[in-house]
């Protein structure tokens, strides 16, 4: 990773689409190395807030306070990967992963530069495949290299949207302990409809829920990530999980 993750402070933060708010005044702070997932009910805003972060707004009225830790612009130094994977169309998977490194630093050690990205596209299943379009790929081999993208891009912070929900249950399962161990000691943001998933890779679990949506930090999961799926503690923390996000629905 290129330089020390921050830590990460939203405060007051409010979105708008049409005359409809999603949600207004939430506080979210994301401590500097570690990784919170996000849970919630399908629409509450999830992806809004994550977006919001990531400056990606397409509402028709965002407000917010973001700051960093260090003093330093979020802008930059954030990697982003969406439920769609923008992959695209007309250049290969290889030059989609390296496609922001391109952007920002020219050709430079490019050969260097696209071992990386192979070796990426090894480890997530997708050797072999570096000079298909992403057309000819299926939804969750297209997933996979936007993956593969994100884990390159090498930034301090990390947002990810359902990063895993196309993926076969034993791909997902190895490509989490990918994803864990290569984003260790960033500032990782993930929201997940997967209460297990949350407990396997989360320091920190909070749940979006309630009218008007406020943020709730739920769980701090014991133990070092990616957690084992068949500890019994995590089952038992995923029923609890399912109490807070029922409750959270039934409140709204
Ligand atoms: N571009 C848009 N234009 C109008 N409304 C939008 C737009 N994007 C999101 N919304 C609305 O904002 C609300 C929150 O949507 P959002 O996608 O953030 O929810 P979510 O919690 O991520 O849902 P899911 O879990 O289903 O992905 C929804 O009511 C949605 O209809």
């Amino acid at each position: 990773m290129t330089g020390q993750a921050p830590s990460v402070r939203l405060r007051g933060a409010a979105l708008r689409f049409g005359g409809r708010a999603v949600f207004s005044d939430l506080d979210l702070d994301l401590p500097a190395g570690r990784w919170t997932c996000l849970l919630g009910e399908s629409g509450i805003g999830k992806t809004s807030l994550l977006r919001l972060i990531a400056g990606l707004g397409s509402a028709d009225e965002t407000r917010g306070h973001l700051s960093c830790s260090d003093g330093l612009p979020l802008a930059g130094r954030v990697a982003y990967m969406g439920q769609r994977d923008l992959l695209l169309p007309w250049t290969t998977v290889l030059q989609n992963v390296v496609l922001g490194a391109r952007l920002r630093g020219g050709r430079a050690a490019a050969r260097e530069t696209e071992g990386r990205a192979a070796a990426l596209l090894r480890a997530v299943g997708l050797a072999g495949r570096e000079e298909d379009l992403p057309g000819s790929l299926s939804g969750g081999m297209r997933q996979r290299v936007a993956l593969a993208r994100t884990l390159f891009e090498d930034c301090p912070v990390v947002l990810m949207d359902e990063p895993f929900s196309a993926l076969d249950a034993v791909t997902r399962h190895r490509l989490q302990a990918l994803a864990s161990d290569l984003l260790r000691g960033c500032t990782v943001f993930m929201v997940t409809h997967d209460p297990l998933e949350a407990l396997r890779l989360a320091d920190r679990i909070e749940v979006l829920a309630g009218l008007p949506p406020q943020l709730r930090p739920v769980f701090e999961p014991a133990g070092q990530a990616p957690r084992p799926l068949d500890d019994p503690a995590l089952a038992q923390q995923a029923g609890r999980l399912m109490i807070v996000l029922g409750d959270g629905a039934r409140a709204a």
